[in-house]
């Protein structure tokens, strides 16, 4: 099942205009600039934007096409907004079940214990919003959308009115979300950070228009895309903890390219992770280096290359059948005479764990 969405929305100085097909489970990050519309596609989504025109399905219900409109409240939806808005005169608990009083006898209660539960907040529910921390108040809002057993989440920026402690706090139980439910979400954010640890899924939305759509780490390795140009480009891997080195505090970590060592991490043999290797980490040798300090060497082929202005220069590599983005001088390039094809190795100095 997927869900479709034509959508369009005209303003005087804006459209957007966009037609997605995006699979019905996981998260799928809605990534771009300010201002490229993605709060508008999220309202289009939500019924919130009346003179949408297209059609939108989520799996076989149908909520807009070019005879119906569901208005929002009739749409299986839980919806987050950056600010956590929730009723400040209601305890927690109330908070959660006001949503549920308009689903009467039909209100899902295992979904609220559920949610409760998710978001690890079983012991605020008799506290007032004013008592709870900015992380603590989106959780519950977040546990709020989640109650009412929609059939899809849209969450817009839910960390952006956060600091950055509050939003490592909430972090996790996002990933537990995305882990223990199957229910689609769909994450708008301007933060790349926050998706390349959460999303598999991305639409790379500018001014208006779908400039990509797809897998997401294949997507932040795109040379035609901006994602792989600024100063943080990154290659998300997906691996699984092989084990750990007690003697020298590292961790195992095995991917479609190979095995990584990264600083020792507290995660149990075979669980899942993702990495994260900045360009700007990765060095390209044309020989095995034998007395360096890296531990990640892998044997690569340069597969195309983009220079970034007159100074650096892109290398996507390939490692085994995992794209890698290295961001050299452009000197050094030029030095090792490397083209498409060039066999080299790649080291690799450091290594992020995003989960
Ligand atoms: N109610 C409105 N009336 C008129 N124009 C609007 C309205 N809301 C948003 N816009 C405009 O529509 C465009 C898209 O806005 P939108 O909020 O969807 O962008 P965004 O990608 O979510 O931005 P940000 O990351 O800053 O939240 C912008 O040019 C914005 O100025």
């Amino acid at each position: 099942m997927s869900i479709e969405a034509r959508l369009r929305v005209e303003r005087s100085d804006f459209s957007l205009d966009v037609d997605l097909s995006l699979p019905e489970e996981g998260i799928t990050a809605v990534f771009g600039p300010s201002g490229c519309g993605k709060t508008t596609l999220l309202r289009a989504m939500a019924g919130l934007e009346r003179d949408a025109r297209g059609h939108l399905w989520i799996g076989n219900e149908c909520w807009q096409d070019e005879r119906r409109f569901l208005p929002t409240h009739k749409r299986r939806l839980g919806y987050v907004f950056q600010e956590p808005s929730l009723f400040p005169h209601l305890t927690v608990a109330r908070n959660l079940s006001y949503g549920l009083r308009r689903l009467g006898d039909d209100a899902p209660p295992v979904a609220l214990d559920q949610a409760v539960e998710l978001l690890g907040i079983g012991h605020l529910l008799e506290r007032r919003p004013h008592q709870l921390s900015g992380g603590e108040q989106q959780r519950v809002a977040i546990a709020r959308a989640l109650a009412s057993d929609p059939a899809i989440l849209l969450l817009d920026e839910p960390l952006a009115a956060v600091d950055q402690d509050r939003k490592q706090e909430i972090l996790p139980y996002l990933e537990r979300l995305h882990r223990e439910l199957s229910m689609p979400v769909i994450y708008v954010s301007h933060a790349r950070d926050e998706v390349a640890r959460l999303a598999d899924h991305m639409v790379l939305l500018e001014e208006g228009r779908a400039r990509a759509t797809g897998d997401a780490k294949a997507l932040f390795s795109r040379l035609d895309l901006p994602l792989a140009h600024g100063p943080d480009t990154e290659t998300v891997i997906d691996a699984t903890v092989a084990g750990h080195d007690a003697e020298f505090g590292l961790t195992w970590l095995d991917t479609a390219a190979g095995r990584f060592v990264a600083v020792r991490q507290d995660l149990p043999k075979g669980s899942p992770a993702r990495l994260q290797v900045l360009a700007r980490d990765v060095s390209i040798t044309l020989g095995r280096p034998t007395d360096t300090s890296i531990l990640n060497l892998f044997p690569a082929t340069v597969d195309t290359m983009v220079d970034e202005g007159s100074a650096q220069t892109t290398v996507r590599l390939r490692v085994g059948t995992v794209p890698m983005l290295a961001r050299i001088t452009r000197k050094s390039a030029v030095e090792l005479g490397l083209e498409s094809g060039s066999n080299v190795y790649a080291q690799i100095k450091s290594v992020a764990l995003l989960r």
